[in-house]
């Protein structure tokens, strides 16, 4: 018998297709998540879980008795309770590597529109308020070549989002690391600082290491405080890395320039959220490895990892 696997959000055809000749699978197809307690129901006797980013908790589990894997359609996996996984002897998978140069394009992205105040002078030119004399003074931007950027998590998205930042706009590159990456100085050119002259020398300052409880709120007051008053603070890693209200406070009072966030502390960020009043921030709904092609890539490489862990093999991409 073919093991029972549970899709919790629309696959394509082709990643269907591939699971089928493996697994009897279930697919939510509405856009609309699935609330709680449908998935609860529907994975209370299936052996795999296909998700993107939805939290496996000890509840969960519970409800899930013969669950051996779950397999995440993403690379981060704070979603995960590693405890409770362990004690219950379910696998992890992420998907690794398929979206660096995707998310890099993005956070690039983000960093040019703040520097260059692209979502207020959309909106200026769109609703008919541009006026010649607009050149003057207030949306004047800041210049990203040849200025510094900082990177906290040189890993594999914050490798992508270097390289680019040398070749492409001759940047400066500084980066903070758990570990010192001496392979990455030589051959992009990047140099290590520890965070305090990370944020003291960055014009830029990139947010991109996983969620653990060593990063969680790791960006609070006492950081932006270290920063120039005309930094731009870019956080495409997760909300709960950055202290929000210490962000608010600091754009607010102006120790810092501007922000651009793909990321928030509550997803989906509502809109009366204090940032998203600020004319200087600029915001994308976690979208960063969101192309066509990326999300086919990892849906492909989550259904990867979980028919072989459902089929006796190690994963590729196995976290726990
Ligand atoms: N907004 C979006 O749509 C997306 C967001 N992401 C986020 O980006 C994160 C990074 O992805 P990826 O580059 O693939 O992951 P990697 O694991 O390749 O890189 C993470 C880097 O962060 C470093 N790091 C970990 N903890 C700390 C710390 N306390 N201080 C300094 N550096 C630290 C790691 O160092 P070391 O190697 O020494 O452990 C590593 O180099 C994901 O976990 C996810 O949260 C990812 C994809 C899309
Ligand atoms: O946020 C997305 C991810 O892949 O992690």
């Amino acid at each position: 018998m073919k093991p029972k696997v549970f899709v919790s959000m629309p696959i394509s055809q082709e990643v269907k297709d591939y699971l089928m000749q493996h697994c009897d699978i279930k697919v939510w197809e509405e856009q609309e998540p699935i609330k709680r307690d449908d998935l609860l129901r529907e994975i209370a006797d299936v052996d795999g879980l296909l998700t993107s980013g939805r939290r496996i908790t000890e509840n969960l589990l519970h409800h899930a008795p013969k669950l051996k894997v779950v397999s995440n359609k993403s690379v981060g996996y704070n979603n995960f309770d590693l405890e409770a996984m362990k004690k219950h002897n379910v696998i992890g998978t992420n998907t690794p590597g398929v979206l660096d140069e995707t998310v890099a394009d993005l956070a690039v992205g983000l960093m040019l529109a703040a520097a260059r105040r692209i979502s207020e002078l959309d909106q200026l030119v769109k609703s008919g308020q541009w006026t010649p004399q607009s050149w003057d003074g207030p949306f004047l931007g800041v210049d990203v070549h040849r200025a510094t950027l900082g990177v906290i998590g040189m890993g594999r998205i914050g490798e992508a989002v270097a390289k680019r930042a040398r070749l492409g706009f001759n940047m400066e590159v500084l980066y903070c690391n758990r570990r010192q990456k001496p392979k990455a100085e030589k051959e992009l050119g990047v140099k290590y600082a520890d965070l305090d002259t990370l944020l003291q020398q960055s014009d830029f300052v990139m947010l991109l290491t996983p969620l653990t409880p060593e990063t969680e709120g790791m960006i609070g007051e006492r950081e932006f405080q270290l920063m120039k008053e005309s930094a731009i603070f870019i956080n495409v890693s997760r909300g709960q890395t950055v202290d929000e209200d210490a962000l608010i406070r600091a754009l607010k009072n102006k120790e810092i320039y501007a922000a651009a966030l793909d990321v928030f502390q509550q997803e989906p960020v509502t809109k009366d959220h204090p940032l998203l009043q600020m004319k200087n921030v600029v915001t994308t709904p976690h979208i960063g490895s969101a192309t066509r092609k990326t999300t086919e890539a990892m849906a492909m490489k989550a259904a990867e990892n979980l028919v072989a862990a459902l089929t006796g093999k190690e994963p590729e991409n196995r976290v726990i």
